[in-house]
């Protein structure tokens, strides 16, 4: 088990460095990364995907590359048409609604960064938004229609609940992504029902493996975007397998957030060519593993709960 603490080149989900555990098996290794605040329950599924990816590695790949948006964080307008550019990616996600500003402001701050980005990624770039579910109805529909001027692609879970996501949506001419309201196991059917969503949005390790992604992509009936939850190669690698499983991708995916962080623990890290990443699983190299090294006890002290719990036979199923 090898614990890594990389920095953020630009602070994401309020978080300066990223940090998690890889740990190896007979398929290869996998990344345990859980947010700080997320509890042993929850920890259970992230687990469940590291292991998976060590012990049992991951079905047949169905695609050889999988393209890719750029993710634009809550920054300045200038800094955002720079990322989209060097990202080389055809279509950019940007983050709005940035907690802890006042309303009226971020949405000035909002209108800028996607007007900016429209600007360098061009017409025939595509252009999403992400709310984290920070907007109420009104603001969300006020808000779709004055940033679809510069053409959306989609609307990334503009509020935080389904029924405020199902009046949102008959409200708008955006489609609606779901992405908060789909991470448990019982969620996909009740997104379904809600007709809350348009687009469900998959990331690995919150819903416990690659696996249990493409059953729960198979369970929502909707186009599917593979997002990461910002990790180093070895967590973005079992992204793109999923990905890459998919039956269908009608999207680009959130895999391309390396460029979030200021390094990785591989010599050859995932990151898009041309607006698209290679599917491929790179080896972590040791050098750069012991440059991100940080003290364990922590960490063997997440590892071990989130066993505990992965053992107990309520956690099959369903993780509550
Ligand atoms: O989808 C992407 O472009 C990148 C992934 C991303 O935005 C993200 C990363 C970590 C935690 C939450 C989210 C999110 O989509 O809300
Ligand atoms: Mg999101």
């Amino acid at each position: 088990m090898r614990v890594y603490s990389i920095p953020m080149r630009t602070r994401f989900r309020g978080i300066t460095r990223r940090e998690g555990v890889l740990i190896h098996g007979p398929a290869g290794w996998g990344e345990f990364s859980p947010f700080a605040e997320y509890g042993p329950r929850e920890c259970a599924r992230w687990l469940a995907a590291a292991r998976e990816a060590a012990f049992d590695g991951w079905p047949e790949p169905l695609r050889d590359a999988i393209p890719v948006n750029a993710t634009i964080p809550a920054v300045d307008p200038e800094r955002a048409a720079e990322m989209t550019r060097a990202s080389g990616c055809r279509t950019a996600k940007v983050k709005v609604a940035e907690r802890g500003i006042e309303p009226d402001r971020s949405d000035t701050e909002d209108v800028a960064r996607v007007e900016a980005v429209r600007e360098a990624i061009g017409p025939d770039g595509r252009v999403r938004v992400d709310v984290n579910g920070a907007w109420d109805v009104d603001r969300a529909v006020r808000m779709i229609k004055r940033l679809d001027r510069y053409d959306l692609e989609y609307v990334e879970q503009p509020c935080a609940t389904l029924e405020e996501l199902a009046q949102v949506r008959r409200r708008v001419d955006v489609p609606v992504a779901a992405d908060e309201s789909i991470r448990r196991a019982e969620d996909p059917l009740k997104v379904r029902a809600a007709e809350a969503a348009d687009i469900a949005v998959l990331k690995v390790q919150p819903l416990g493996g690659v696996r249990a992604a493409l059953r729960v992509a198979e369970q929502a009936g909707l186009p599917v975007v593979v997002s990461s939850a910002v990790e180093t190669s070895v967590g973005l690698a079992a992204g793109l397998a999923l990905a890459a499983a998919l039956p269908e991708l009608p999207y680009a995916c959130g895999l391309a957030t390396l460029a979030l962080l200021e390094g990785d623990v591989t010599a050859d890290p995932l990151v898009p060519i041309d607006g698209a990443i290679p599917v491929r699983r790179p080896e972590p190299d040791p050098g750069l593993m012991a440059a991100y090294a940080v003290d364990d006890r922590g960490w063997r002290r997440r590892v071990a709960d989130a066993r505990a719990l992965m053992d107990a036979p309520q956690v099959i199923g369903d993780v509550r």
